[in-house]
């Protein structure tokens, strides 16, 4: 438990609404502790005494589907077949039709509005397809293969099989990153683990990382590692937005180290800057908006020759403001997050840096902070194209009227937050950021900017429903209607909040 524990710490930029550890003790025992909260808030040191055994999961949740009640926390367990546990990250865009399936067909019962509970048990009905009094290896591929039919979306999932191991398994299209690495254990052989980031297998001593590839499913038990390939010739593309703002910039995914495509894509800004503003622009300063864009705009600057300067201080104790759920929240926050110094403001015409423009809450409030300060001039670049179109994938972008340039020209947006100028990344020279450092990935899931899905099964009908169900004010309308959902999870230990 101490190092899923730690592995959650390191992966909390991923979700910070939610997280959960379920570990397997001495006779299958199960053992669990989650709740809502950042993980600091959900585990104590007793608590964690008290996750015992060997083999668990962990999870920090970002709620992509569902609602924010702490029934939604994950890990989840289903007690038959074995007795299973699962984490997922993802979305699924099929989850309709499942809940249908697993209702009138597979006749299992489902508690929550999470989709994960759905993959969990489409898992566990195909595992129970195969009867067997105990399981094996192939009855567990030969559920996976199933599922990789039945389910469609973004997945990256890890389960947990009652005494038996770990199973870890990625969608056909590879949209959602999970990779695993192993370490000398103390006793003998190896400690094996499963990450969506390699940033936690590293600061955890987990070497010869590993890549799940997509469609692919990895059996991890106490007699080693086993791995099939269950899916192929599915477009590999992995979600773009990771190397953009999701994943930390000291992980590596599918090969590609997320910093150097942060350095590209900066690289990449300085020459549309150019292009747009011409060799004799004005701008006397670059300054990022911190955290994600810090590497891009040191980049940005070298190329630029202007210097580079942390006109805004970020307070460290205040997370990440995208991922929060609700618009109050996040504008609020974003005020409480950084603070605008005047010294490096004052009189100049400062170019800000941000890795993407989504709602516009940050740069809007951003500019009005540089103005205040001060700013002459208020340019204002994205190291990602405009954003116009839903993530289904396991971003939370389920809204394009909330998108800021969703039905928006550039100047309109620039007009909008405030700024004299906004650049834009284009699309080509994103994907040439990234894709330079591994040139077998030849494409990537890059919807919320082209609106090309790559399951290529997203139709008008789910997005308009996504957006009724999970636009912020349904949201928020759902999280007043049931404010104290506490469901089969007991809260007791999670603090509340
Ligand atoms: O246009 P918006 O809707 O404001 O979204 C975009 C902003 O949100 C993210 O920052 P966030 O504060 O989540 O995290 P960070 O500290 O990692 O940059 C992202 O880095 C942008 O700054
Ligand atoms: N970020 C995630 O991994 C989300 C998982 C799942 N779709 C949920 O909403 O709980
Ligand atoms: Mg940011």
């Amino acid at each position: 438990a101490s190092d899923i524990h730690e592995g959650l710490g390191l992966l909390q930029h991923r979700g910070q609404d939610a997280a959960g550890i379920i570990t397997c003790g001495e006779k299958g025992r199960l053992y669990q502790c989650k709740g809502n909260g950042m993980v600091r808030d959900v585990f104590d040191a007793q608590q964690l005494m008290s996750l015992v055994g060997h083999i668990g999961i962990g999870h920090v949740r970002y709620p992509t589907a569902g609602s924010s009640s702490h029934s939604e926390a994950q890990p989840f367990y289903v007690n038959s077949p074995y007795g299973i546990v699962f984490a997922h990250n993802g979305n699924l865009v099929n989850a309709a039709e499942l809940r249908q399936f697993l209702d009138k067909e597979a006749h299992r019962h489902v508690n929550t509005d999470s989709d994960s509970e759905l993959l969990l048990n489409v898992f566990a009905n195909n595992l129970q397809q195969t009867g067997k009094f105990r399981i094996n290896e192939e009855d567990i591929f030969t559920a996976i293969k199933g599922l990789y039919e039945q389910c469609h979306g973004g997945y990256a999932v890890v389960a947990m099989i009652a005494g038996y191991g770990v199973v870890g398994f990625r969608d056909p299209n590879g949209i959602r990153p999970i990779a695993y690495g192993r370490r000398g254990s103390e006793e003998a052989g190896y400690d094996y683990m499963f990450s969506s980031e390699s940033v936690a297998l590293d600061a955890l001593g987990f070497r010869d990382v590993i890549d799940v590839q997509p469609g692919e499913a990895i059996i991890i038990t106490r007699n080693g590692v086993t791995s099939r390939q269950l899916v192929s010739k599915q477009p590999f593309a992995p979600c773009i937005f990771e190397y953009v703002y999701f994943a930390r910039p000291d992980s590596i995914i599918d090969g590609v180290s997320v910093y150097n495509a942060r350095l590209a894509m900066g690289e990449a800004l300085a020459d549309q800057v150019l292009r747009e503003l011409g060799a004799d622009h004005d701008i006397d300063v670059v300054i990022p908006v911190p955290d994600t864009s810090r590497v891009s705009a040191l980049q940005l600057s070298h190329k630029l020759g202007r210097p580079y300067r942390e006109g805004f201080i970020k307070n460290r104790y205040i997370g990440r403001t995208f991922i929060m759920p609700g618009q109050h929240m996040r504008r609020k926050n974003v005020r409480r997050k950084l603070n605008a110094m005047a010294l490096e403001f004052s009189g100049k015409n400062v170019l800000l840096v941000d890795d993407s423009i989504v709602r516009g809450t940050t740069s809007r409030e951003i500019v009005q902070m540089a103005r205040d300060v001060g700013a002459k001039k208020v340019y204002f670049a994205s190291a990602a194209p405009a954003i116009r179109y839903p993530n289904v994938y396991g971003i939370d972008m389920p809204t394009p009227h909330e998108l800021v340039a969703h039905n928006r020209t550039t100047p309109e947006i620039a007009s909008y937050i405030g700024a004299d100028r906004v650049i834009f990344q284009e699309l080509p020279d994103l994907i040439e950021a990234c894709r330079k450092f591994n040139p077998k990935l030849t494409r990537f899931d890059t919807s919320v900017f082209d609106g090309k899905y790559v399951t290529g099964d997203v139709s008008t009908e789910y997005l308009s429903m996504l957006d009724a169900s999970r636009n912020d004010s349904a949201k928020a309308q759902r999280d007043a209607d049931a404010p104290e959902t506490i469901g089969l999870h007991n809260s007791f230990g999670a603090k509340r909040d």
